[in-house]
């Protein structure tokens, strides 16, 4: 059923069925009242241009950006609290005890996770709430928020591409690069299981991209009588960005190029 109402039916049908999903006491949204924001998850390899996309994508819209717990060192430059909060895994592991993150995953030996309560305050104010977290994290997301989160998986050109791109970022060691790659491999194997691909060859395009996405997901959520022109192009190319377009076929050129 996922994206099925944004593309062939009416957009009062999205909010049905989300409504219409089983709901836990623990739920975020079950908690948001009125007209809330959406709540995108960019995902995908390491590498592949995620925060590079994410910040032009973003620059000049009022949206909350969600900053993630890990217990990875930070690199030169990196202050806490901005990129991400820096903590040790005794502290990690205990808000994750507690519930206290929307999804939380290992990747290449440090722990990495969302924090819950931020998110539930900013879409209750109606703003965009943006994760930017591998693909476990947002397979966890995507079994817990189901229809309600808007799952992005952002592809690279290449696994050649990627490779160039770890490497020229000049912030991990060969051994750690050769670990994200493998990890990469199967990560892109995955890219079916979300609701968009858009590939990350040329920026600006991968940029339009992704405003055209948010722009339809946000008319999905109003009535068919309301769209814009503008609304109606941006349903058409957030059409063609659907995962369900993809081969095996596809996934594997990638991985093996
Ligand atoms: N479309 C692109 N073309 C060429 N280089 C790019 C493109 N997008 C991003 N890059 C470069 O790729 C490198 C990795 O980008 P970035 O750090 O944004 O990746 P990421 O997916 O956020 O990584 P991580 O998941 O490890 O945080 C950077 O050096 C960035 O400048
Ligand atoms: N599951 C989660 N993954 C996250 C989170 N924050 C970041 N990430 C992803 O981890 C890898 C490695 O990040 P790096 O900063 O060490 O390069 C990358 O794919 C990030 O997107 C999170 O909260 N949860």
């Amino acid at each position: 059923m996922r994206g099925v109402c944004l593309l062939f039916g009416p957009p009062r049908q999205v909010c049905f069925l989300a409504m219409t999903e089983p709901v836990s006491s623990n739920d975020i949204s079950a908690k948001t009242a009125g007209p809330r924001g959406l709540l995108i998850v960019m995902t995908g390899a390491s590498g592949v241009g995620k925060g590079t996309l994410r910040e032009k994508w973003l620059a000049g819209q009022d949206v909350f950006y969600s900053t993630s717990w890990t217990t990875r060192e930070a690199r030169e430059g990196e202050v806490n609290g901005r990129e991400y909060i820096f903590v040790k895994p005794a502290e990690f592991l205990a808000k994750a005890e507690q519930g206290g993150f929307l999804e939380h995953a290992q990747f290449v030996g440090n722990h990495y996770g969302t924090p819950i309560e931020p998110i539930e305050a900013a879409l209750e104010r109606g703003q965009d709430v943006i994760l930017e977290i591998e693909v476990e994290g947002a397979m966890q997301v995507k079994s817990r928020m189901g229809d309600r989160a808007i799952l992005v998986f952002i592809m690279p050109p290449s696994l050649t591409e990627l490779r160039r791109r770890l490497t020229g970022r000049a912030t991990e060691t060969p051994e750690r690069i050769e670990k994200r790659l493998t990890r990469a491999r199967d990560e892109i194997m995955e890219a079916h299981e979300f609701r968009y691909v858009v590939v990350n060859d040329d920026l600006e395009r991968a940029v339009g991209e992704m405003q055209a996405m948010q722009r339809a997901e946000r008319a999905a959520q109003r009535p068919e009588s309301e769209w814009t022109p503008e609304d109606r192009a941006a349903i058409e190319l957030a059409q063609r960005l659907h995962s369900r377009t993809l081969t095996r076929e596809d996934l594997l050129n990638v991985v093996n190029s």
